[in-house]
């Protein structure tokens, strides 16, 4: 038995005759954080989609905890702890910060339809999301409008509206696209300490956040892995060099 939170087995895709994913096959383990990196039109995407419910592969499989999820829904993979973030931003930017994330663990606490008023003056809904905010580092920001954050304050914000599912696996797609260089020191610092709660499967372009935080990358070219390995085993490999980097054998 493999020991991966999160396991994909030969997803394929093809839209017509492209294969846009071909064969891809990667575990996400305790503790870690794994990037996928790829250039334009690798099919990072596509597996994204297709690991979080968006997208039917039409062949292969996908595992949460050992289970078999591949014809869940994506709300279901949600429920389960599949927590993904930053592509789909659901924040209600009229409402407070605290609000935001209340709602987020209103929808996990299993209890969707109690009035919304009740909700934010229920103890232990608000508890869950002022430790959650506490965790990103907006705590002090509770009461403000989500309009009025800056856009790195937000990513943290879906953050921590991601934490109040009590996550078993983040899949993280580009959370530093748009952050100055402040606001991905700070992502970058807050994904390095998340990782111990749940590991983070990271879809990310900024190679500077990828080499400081990934435990291990995976190479996607046409649709398929052509490496994995650790940072200095990609950053030495010719052939990832030569396949992605663009440069010369
Ligand atoms: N719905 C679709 N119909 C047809 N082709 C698609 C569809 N979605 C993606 N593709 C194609 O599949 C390939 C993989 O796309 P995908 O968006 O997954 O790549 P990516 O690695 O995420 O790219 P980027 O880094 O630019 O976001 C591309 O050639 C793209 O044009």
């Amino acid at each position: 038995m493999s020991d991966a939170i999160l396991q994909t087995r030969n997803l394929k895709k093809r839209f017509g005759a492209l294969a846009a994913t071909d064969d891809v096959s990667i575990d996400l383990r305790a503790g870690e954080i794994h990037a996928i990196i790829g250039p334009n039109g690798a099919g990072k995407s596509t597996l994204i989609a297709q690991i979080c419910g968006g997208l039917a592969p039409d062949s292969g499989t996908v595992h949460l905890m050992g289970r078999d999820v591949t014809q869940d829904s994506t709300a279901d993979r949600a429920r389960a702890g599949l927590a993904r973030t930053f592509q789909i931003s659901a924040l209600a930017m009229e409402d407070t910060v605290l609000e935001n994330v209340v709602l987020g663990a209103l929808g996990a606490s299993g209890r969707p339809w109690q009035f919304w008023t009740r909700a934010l003056s229920d103890r232990s809904l608000t508890a869950i999301a002022e430790a959650a905010l506490e965790r990103v580092g907006l705590i002090d920001q509770r009461h403000m409008r989500c309009a009025a954050l800056s856009h790195g304050q937000r990513r943290q914000l879906e953050v921590a509206v991601a934490l109040t599912l009590s996550p078993k696996a983040f899949v993280m797609d580009e959370p530093m696209a748009g952050l100055g260089a402040e606001g991905s020191h700070q992502m970058t610092a807050l994904l390095d300490q998340l990782r111990a709660e749940a590991p983070i499967l990271l879809v990310e372009h900024d190679m500077d956040a990828v080499f400081a935080l990934a435990d291990r990358i995976s190479v996607l070219v046409y649709g398929k892995v052509i490496a994995s390995g650790s940072v200095d085993e990609i950053r030495s490999s010719s052939t990832v060099r030569v396949a992605y980097l663009g440069e010369e054998a």
